[in-house]
């Protein structure tokens, strides 16, 4: 059993060696060692790629999983925290340093008692991308430690330290992240008749992609089409030859990400025509809803209600996407949110969690693992 001091030092030691998708390789590292730590009586320890799978064998053959991921962001820390991040320009600002260590606690107390259940514990790399959960299930990665049940927590930095809150059914959205490449012809910048300048293009493209959900999405439907990056040209006197554009697209329903692709790629073909450029769209990885099972959902919200260490409230759906909903999508499961309570959001350079909810989330799962006995 790991005590608060313990939890709080390893989120800290995490929180300091920040990865991106499957790079997690001190990450996987300080896993491992803190797994070593433990009483091996129950406990096998498998790895993949930079994730790390581990079974404590329970009284029953029934196996419920609990998920975390490894990955951070590629973000400059600003947090001034004196435990912030050691890799430059990286960040664990998606909370997975917290996922990671209530993983670990949890992991820890199962270490010294047997629970009735077979336990799986996931370390899954890559969320943030390119999306760790759908190969190792494609993979058959989990071979026979395959879950009749999975579990995953995400930090919530809106609610207050002590909540948990989750809905039955849809609860994040369907994700596509998006590349566009346009090329033009580069050139003297005082002479923008003889080149063709995708600085303009892509300034053009990125205004069009914002009437997009406007115009498109039924209002009573939800869409976002979230454009991160904008780069392009070399020098402030030529003329880009080329620009690039990064984005992310969230929709609550597959019909809705295919119409919106289908409008992406009009106003592409737009814009090629209109500025006499080519386009290339990449719509990198895609992630399919998290979908909590009914059943399994209704148990956790009662065992919310119960506890002495959390207070549940309902949530509502939300446009953040998770590649957890490639698991539920094979294994009935749920996701909730674990209030954090932060100033600033997720993905936010100043993300700053409040530590106590480690402990918290760590008793409470522990013990709504403990009490599961199929
Ligand atoms: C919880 C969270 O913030 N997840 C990420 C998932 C990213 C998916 C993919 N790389 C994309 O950008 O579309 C999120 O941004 O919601």
């Amino acid at each position: 059993m790991f005590n608060e001091d313990k939890l709080v030092q390893l989120r800290r030691q995490f929180h300091q060696i920040p990865e991106l998708g499957f790079e997690e390789v001190k990450t996987q590292r300080l896993v491992l060692e803190t797994i070593a730590e433990m009483n091996q009586q129950f406990i096998e320890v498998r790895t993949w790629k930079t994730g790390v799978f581990v079974r404590v064998k329970g009284k029953s053959d029934y196996t419920v999983a609990y998920r975390s991921d490894m990955d951070g962001l590629p973000l400059v820390e600003a947090t001034n925290l004196p435990f912030g991040s050691n890799h430059s320009g990286k960040m664990h600002a998606c909370g997975h340093d917290l996922h990671m260590t209530i993983a670990l606690g949890i992991l820890a107390a199962f270490s010294e008692v047997q629970p009735s259940c077979t336990l799986l514990f996931i370390f899954q790399p890559a969320e943030e991308g390119p999306g760790g959960a759908e190969p190792i299930l494609v993979e058959k990665a989990l071979g026979d430690w395959y879950p009749d049940e999975i579990y995953a927590l995400h930090i919530d930095p809106n609610l207050p330290v002590g909540t948990i809150a989750t809905k039955p059914g849809l609860l994040f959205a369907n994700t596509s992240e998006l590349f566009i490449d346009l090329k033009g012809k580069g050139g003297h910048a005082a002479y923008p008749h003889t080149a063709n300048d995708m600085v303009v293009s892509a300034a053009h493209l990125v205004t069009q992609l914002q009437t997009l959900v406007a115009r498109n999405i039924n209002p009573l439907d939800s869409a976002v089409v979230t454009i991160g990056v904008i780069t392009g040209g070399t020098k402030q006197n030529v003329i880009a030859e080329n620009a690039r554009i990064e984005g992310t697209i969230r929709t609550l329903s597959v019909e809705s990400m295919a119409l919106v692709k289908q409008r992406i790629e009009a106003l592409v073909k737009g814009i090629e025509t209109g500025f006499a450029c080519d386009a290339t769209i990449d719509y990198g990885s895609n992630y399919c809803e998290v979908n909590n099972d009914q059943r399994l959902t209704e148990e956790l919200k009662a065992y919310s209600l119960a506890s002495e260490h959390v207070s549940f409230v309902d949530a509502e759906v939300a446009m953040t996407g998770e590649d957890f909903g490639y698991f539920q999508k094979e294994i009935p499961g749920v996701m909730f949110w674990l209030g954090v309570d932060s100033a600033y959001g997720l993905h936010h350079p100043q993300l700053n969690p409040q530590e106590g909810a480690i402990s918290i989330a760590v008793n409470f799962m522990t013990e709504f693992l403990l009490s599961k006995n199929p």
